[in-house]
């Protein structure tokens, strides 16, 4: 597994760097997955202005709230609302019908989406990813798992699972800000977080210098 950090001035520069690869990579179609939360938001508006094959692109979420569908906390309406692209298709987790309904409904539509042209995740400050929770289990043999005690509010999720984050040739972490620059740290020293469970065989760490950690 190769690691590489690519550090931007600012994070416009990597909303900017995120919608380059992202349209590179589908830039003939293909299958990608989407991190939730409000970091890549600038860079799927980026993205959905681009000139693309919209629909021979799929995508799907990270991870999804177990929240009702038309609820704005939801990532797969943020994620849909910020690409403004109603000719892709956006796959969508059945969350509302909670965890374990959503992961076991999800497994074969997952299953039919590998393996992925990219992958695109977040990171929290405990150093979580997509709905993968520093001392949750982790070693599930699915490609999606439910979360019941999930420490981000809310606490109940469905999340793809390192198996299911691992099938493509690049995963990208989108890092910025200094309140996550901790989290980057123990992640890039190898410590037993859930981004280091993820065994893509490239590894593209996209931040901007207020998350770049002080490695010296
Ligand atoms: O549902 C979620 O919240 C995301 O999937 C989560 O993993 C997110 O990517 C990180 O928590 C970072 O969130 P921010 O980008 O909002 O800081």
């Amino acid at each position: 597994m190769s690691t590489r950090l690519e550090t931007l001035p600012d994070a416009q520069g990597v909303a900017q760097a995120l919608a380059g690869l992202l349209a590179e990579r589908l830039r003939q179609g293909g299958r990608a997955v989407l991190a939730g939360g409000q970091t890549p938001l600038p860079a799927y508006r980026l993205l959905g202005r681009r000139s693309l094959p919209w629909k021979a692109i799929e995508l799907i979420p990270s991870d999804e709230r177990c929240l009702e569908p038309e609820s704005p906390e939801r990532n797969d309406r943020q994620i849909g609302l910020a690409l403004g692209q109603p000719e892709v298709r956006l796959h969508r987790f059945p969350a509302e019908r909670g965890p374990a309904l959503a992961a076991a409904q999800m497994e074969g539509v997952v299953t039919a989406l590998l393996p992925f042209a990219v992958v695109v995740l977040g990171l929290g400050e405990d150093g979580h990813t997509a709905s993968l929770f520093p001392g949750h289990p982790l070693g599930v043999e699915a490609l999606v798992a439910p979360v019941y005690r999930a420490p981000k509010p809310p606490p109940q999720r469905v999340t793809l699972t390192p198996k299911a984050l691992a099938q493509t040739s690049l995963l990208v972490f989108v890092v910025t800000g200094a309140e996550k620059r901790e989290a980057l740290e123990r992640v890039l020293r190898g410590e037993p977080l859930p981004p280091n469970h993820i065994a893509a065989p490239q590894r593209l760490f996209l931040c901007d210098r207020a998350a770049l950690p002080s490695l010296g």
